[in-house]
């Protein structure tokens, strides 16, 4: 193992049936059980059983109604949802979805910090900006504000929050029953913010959380994007289809994060895995070729679309891909944009071609293999310079998520590269940030 800095970091994504599209139909999915609370609590508990460091929730905050028809959409609002997982874990990470264009830095900061407090320790936000058009029209906008107008107020939300969540000292709260002092008034502080998008007079109406600062994620690879989490984030998801592609990513955001003035190490780097765990390699390709039969392609032309702000179903299927201008005069996700771009250069392909070789994932990295197989590209891309490690997303969250826990996670821990214990109290410990 080349890398000094421990051990690779496992971060799992909770879906409803799992990470494909067309995982619902699956003869494995208990589709009845898919919204059921127990469902969600059964899988965080087998993970913490195997000691994965962080659950995972994405969000959004729109509905496409004619995509309905093919699947489930994001189902229930990622905190509330951790709040419960919370009540029934003990050591695992709870990392929830939020966007800094459609809220408030004052409610954001509170629904955190309650989370933290509620799971002794163990929240994350994943402060996205949101790039789909639709979204708008729920919050009063007939425009989705422009690309650098979100990230420019990504930066001063992520800042209020801080402010926020630093307003109370660690040790404000005195609880003496003897003094008649509850906390201690000259250790909270209003934070008299005043920015381009937010005027906050405030202190924060809920203690300092357990970890002080809950742990801060972030997703979006443009520019933009990597500056703000070169400047905040402490964990980053992101979307990389090959190795190469991820160095040259990891090496660009640790060089911003020094530049930021912070160590390289305190920010680690999760690329988005798509896996599909068999006993056999035939057997994993065997569910694989079954998952892609159930899947719809009208489904993956929306989510192209939304992802890239252009609607591709005006396009044939069965002609070349349509051309593409410049990801930096693009207003949806750059990231997904400039992805795509890379593969239409590369491959001649139609559009047909595409959606079923590269958008299984949405362009991410997927593996159908034995435990052995996916575990050697995790490795490679671990000890490499690619990856801190992996925002992993079972293809199948029935039978899928325990494959991957049963027989990747032991693999990984057998090879060295994955703890098998929790050794902190907070997910900020158990991290090592
Ligand atoms: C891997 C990945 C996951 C994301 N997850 C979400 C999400 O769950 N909800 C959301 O509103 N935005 C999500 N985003 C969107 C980003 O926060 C950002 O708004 C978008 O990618 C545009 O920024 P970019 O141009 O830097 O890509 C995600 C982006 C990436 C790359």
């Amino acid at each position: 193992m080349s890398k000094t800095n421990g051990r690779m970091i496992l971060n799992l994504m909770l879906h409803n049936a799992g990470s494909h599209r067309g995982a619902w139909r699956h003869a494995s999915t208990k589709v009845e059980e898919i919204h059921d609370i127990k469902h969600f609590q059964r899988l965080a508990q087998k993970a913490e059983a195997a000691r994965i460091d962080s659950l995972f929730l994405a969000d959004g905050l729109s509905v496409e109604v004619k995509a309905v028809q093919h699947g489930p959409i994001f189902g229930f609002e990622p905190l509330t949802l951790l709040s419960a997982i919370a009540a029934v874990t003990e050591n695992i990470g709870l990392i929830a979805t939020m966007s800094t264009s459609f809220n408030e830095p004052y409610n954001v900061a509170r629904l955190f910090a309650s989370l933290d407090h509620i799971s002794g320790g163990r929240a994350g936000w994943n402060m996205v900006t949101t790039g789909v058009q639709r979204t708008a029209h729920n919050f009063g906008m007939e425009q989705l504000p422009s690309h650098s107008h979100r990230y420019a107020r990504a930066q001063e939300f992520a800042d209020v929050v801080l402010k926020l969540w630093d307003s109370w000292e660690e040790d404000a709260l005195v609880q003496d029953k003897v003094s008649g002092i509850y906390a201690n008034a000259n250790k909270v502080h209003d934070i008299h913010h005043q920015g381009t998008y937010f005027t906050v007079r405030g202190a924060l109406n809920i203690m300092r959380p357990p970890q002080g600062r809950p742990i801060l994620v972030q997703a979006g690879a443009s520019d933009e994007g990597k500056n703000l989490a070169a400047r905040y984030a402490e964990l980053i998801f992101t979307v990389q289809h090959t190795i190469e592609e991820a160095r040259l990513f990891y090496q660009d955001v640790k060089a911003r994060t020094a530049k930021e003035g912070r160590s390289p190490g305190s920010i680690k780097i999760l690329p988005g895995l798509h896996v599909i765990v068999g006993a056999t390699e035939a057997e994993a390709r065997e569910k694989a070729s079954e998952l892609s039969e159930l899947g719809s392609i009208e489904r993956s032309v929306m989510s192209l679309s939304n992802l890239l702000g252009i609607d591709f179903s005006v396009y044939g299927l069965d002609d070349p891909f349509p051309e593409l201008p410049e990801s930096t005069q693009v207003n949806a996700y750059q990231t997904f944009y400039q992805m795509v771009l890379n593969i239409v250069q590369r491959e001649q392909l139609t559009l047909r071609e595409f959606l079923t070789k590269h958008w299984i994932g949405n362009g991410q990295l997927c593996i159908a293999g034995t435990a052995e197989q996916i575990a050697d590209v995790m490795e490679e891309w671990y000890t490499t310079g690619a990856a801190d490690g992996f925002s992993v997303m079972p293809q199948l969250s029935f039978g899928g998520v325990e494959d991957f826990l049963d027989l990747v996670v032991p693999e990984l821990q057998r090879r060295g590269l994955f703890p098998e214990s929790y050794t902190g109290r907070t997910l900020r410990e158990n991290l090592g940030l």
